[in-house]
């Protein structure tokens, strides 16, 4: 295949893309672009397709219109997955009784990698505490992951998405159950990854919250696209709070904490 090498593929480039469960219609031809080093916040109300399109970015679910292409290439040929990382809502359910370490949890991440039940060598115990690290979570690296917090264990969750250096990290819903505070520090985090990183970030939430402060573009899902566009946009137009409702309320926010 001739590439040119100077050409930077959009990690995510959606085409009039269509979906429906049997006879309900969930998604309307969708087109979207989603550029590389750009931190989306996917927002729409419940049951507005946000969970239905990740599974069609994840080559899980195949759409009855359209296409779907992930850095340049069909994603019927695509499997570069080590290039894509996701943090689904479901994970931070680990009960206390757990018997894993943060470490050993985030090591996992790597397994893709150099297959189950391998030694991990130097480099690979590098990346995983570095991973570990870029989350924050360095002081708890020996703790039992049931241990934690639902927003520590969240953390958790990314870093072992983080430590196989993928190049778009796709997060949905990762804040249910996280208090306010860590919300906040949360967001932060992956801003930094976004810019210190130039890492890809899509995050799927049905709470605006404050979430408009920290990413670059903001889409708007309801069935169709409403809305795509960079975040200044998104803030200072009016129509959507009507769409959106209480959701898109602005707060201003106190970074400083209480
Ligand atoms: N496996 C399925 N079979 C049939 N219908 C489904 C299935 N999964 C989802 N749906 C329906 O498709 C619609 C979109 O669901 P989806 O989970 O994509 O929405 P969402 O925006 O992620 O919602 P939420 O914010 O509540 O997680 C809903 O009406 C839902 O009931």
């Amino acid at each position: 295949m001739s590439q040119k090498k100077t050409e930077v593929y959009a990690p995510i480039d959606i085409e009039s893309v269509s979906f429906r469960y049997g006879q309900q219609n969930v998604l309307e031809n969708i087109s979207m672009k989603i550029e590389k080093g750009s931190f989306l916040g996917l927002v729409g109300p419940n049951g507005s397709g946000k969970s239905t399109l990740i599974k069609i970015i994840l080559g899980l679910l195949k759409p009855q219109n359209g296409k779907v292409r992930l850095f340049g290439e069909r994603i019927e040929k695509f499997q570069q997955w080590d290039k894509i990382g996701f943090v689904s809502q479901k994970a931070n359910s680990f009960n206390s009784g757990f018997p894993a370490t943060v470490f050993e949890v985030v090591s996992m991440g790597l397994f893709g990698k150099i297959g189950l039940f391998r030694f991990l060598n130097k480099h690979h115990k590098r990346k995983v505490v570095e991973a570990i690290t870029s989350v924050g979570m360095e002081k708890y690296i020996h703790q039992n992951i049931g241990q934690l917090s639902g927003g520590q264990q969240q953390r958790v969750f990314i870093a072992r998405a983080l430590v196989s250096d993928p190049e778009l990290l796709i997060l949905d819903e990762p804040t249910v159950g996280v208090d306010v505070q860590s919300v906040q520090q949360f967001y932060t985090m992956l801003k930094k990854l976004n810019q210190e990183k130039d890492m890809t970030l899509l995050l799927i939430t049905h709470d605006m919250g404050a979430m408009t402060d920290y990413v670059t573009d903001v889409a708007c899902l309801n069935k169709t696209l409403h809305f795509h566009g960079n975040s200044n946009e998104f803030v200072s137009n009016p129509d959507l709070s009507s769409i959106y409702g209480h959701d898109v309320h602005m707060i201003t926010h106190n970074h400083g904490g209480h």
